[in-house]
């Protein structure tokens, strides 16, 4: 441990206090590496002679991926090389202990892209170092597996009440679309859908999940109410796209998570505009700043304005991973992940600290 080990640690444990909202991923960070770096810190507080400095983040949120910028920052301040790596910890959840936290990913109206948002959003975070899942338990529609890839796969049982997730691209999955037809769906009531939902939640061997991602189904009926208030949910993502109408349904659902006490986490603006290839042009096919209009007036963030591309849905078609496939696309849910993870941190609390260690190696 280098010398001034103890002072970085009294500074970003003693004066850090958590940003309130916009607290975006970036603020977030800012707010630790001006905290690890406070101005008292001299850059020869380094001891030893050795030519590399390692500097391990235990973070607790998803943000494996900012050590880049990370050593960047810390290597200007202390003027030498850093290896800088981040491990994503997350504390137990007081409900479901080996499952951190359940995203649910709805949205007012179908067919605006939620399940797609909901697959990237689970790849984007396990690409920040968390360990994710995903649950279908869209009822109507499951499309997780076609997204996955999964078409035609059946689950395994791991004993006579346990079933097995499916592990693709490194995350889990399960969907509702392997026990329900979804032509007998059309029938369910509320508490019917729920039951099937609490089953596959609990009866599904997930192991230790930082993130479950659960894909509900669209509209805010009392299904979708039904279901939000059985699952212990600690925040909500909508998704939506510019046209009013669906702006409408999002509005609706941001007030059935308050009904049942679910936070919002923040909108995604799915299709927000459109790049034509071949002049470059952006347009606005369904509408402008709709999003911001719903955000500002309900106080939430937006995590993301995806472009409507063909990349996105050819991924999706071919179960393939987007941030494989298309990097400048993947890059939309790499940032949404990210802001994601950490307001999700502040919303909890920011009761669990970030541990920096220097090491000399
Ligand atoms: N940004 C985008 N650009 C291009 N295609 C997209 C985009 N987002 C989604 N799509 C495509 O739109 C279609 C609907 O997407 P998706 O199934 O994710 O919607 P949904 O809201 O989950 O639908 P449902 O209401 O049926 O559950 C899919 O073919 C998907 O590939």
């Amino acid at each position: 441990m280098l010398g001034f080990g103890s002072k970085v640690k009294s500074a970003l444990f003693g004066s850090h206090k958590p940003a309130k909202w916009p607290s975006q991923y970036q603020q977030c960070l800012a707010s630790y590496r001006s905290a690890a770096f406070p101005v008292g810190v001299p850059p020869d507080a380094i001891s030893g002679d050795s030519s590399e400095t390692h500097c391990h983040i235990n973070a607790p949120f998803a943000c494996a991926q900012e050590a880049a910028a990370l050593r960047q920052y810390i290597a200007e301040h202390l003027q030498r090389d850093v290896r800088v790596d981040i491990d994503v910890i997350l504390q137990e959840s007081p409900r479901l202990k080996a499952i951190k936290h359940i995203i649910l990913v709805a949205s007012g109206k179908g067919g605006v892209g939620k399940s797609t948002c909901a697959v990237n959003m689970a790849l984007a975070l396990r690409r920040e170092g968390a360990k994710v899942g995903i649950l279908d338990a869209d009822i109507y529609g499951p499309s997780i597996p076609l997204l996955l890839g999964l078409q035609g796969e059946k689950p395994q049982a791991k004993d006579e009440n346990t079933l097995l997730p499916f592990e693709v691209h490194g995350i889990k999955a399960q969907s509702i679309g392997f026990l329900v037809d979804p032509d007998d769906a059309t029938v369910w009531r509320g508490p019917m859908a729920s039951q099937a939902l609490s089953q596959l939640l609990m009866e599904t061997d997930w192991g230790e999940l930082d993130y479950l991602l659960v894909d509900m189904p669209p509209g805010t009926g009392d299904i979708q109410l039904t279901m939000s208030q059985k699952v212990p949910a600690s925040t909500a993502i909508i998704v939506t796209t510019p046209q009013d109408l669906a702006l409408a349904d999002a509005h609706k659902g941001v007030k059935m998570f308050e009904k049942v006490n679910v936070p919002i986490l923040g909108l995604i603006e799915n299709m927000s505009q459109f790049q034509c290839p071949h002049c470059g042009e952006t347009s606005h096919i369904f509408g402008a700043d709709g999003a911001q209009h719903l955000a500002q007036r309900y106080g939430v963030p937006i995590l993301a304005q995806l472009p409507l591309e063909m990349g996105i849905r050819q991924c999706s078609e071919q179960g393939a991973d987007l941030g494989d496939e298309y990097p400048e696309l993947g890059h939309y849910f790499a940032h949404a992940a990210r802001i994601s993870a950490s307001e999700l941190y502040y919303q909890q609390g920011a009761k669990q600290r970030v541990e920096i260690i220097f090491t000399d190696d």
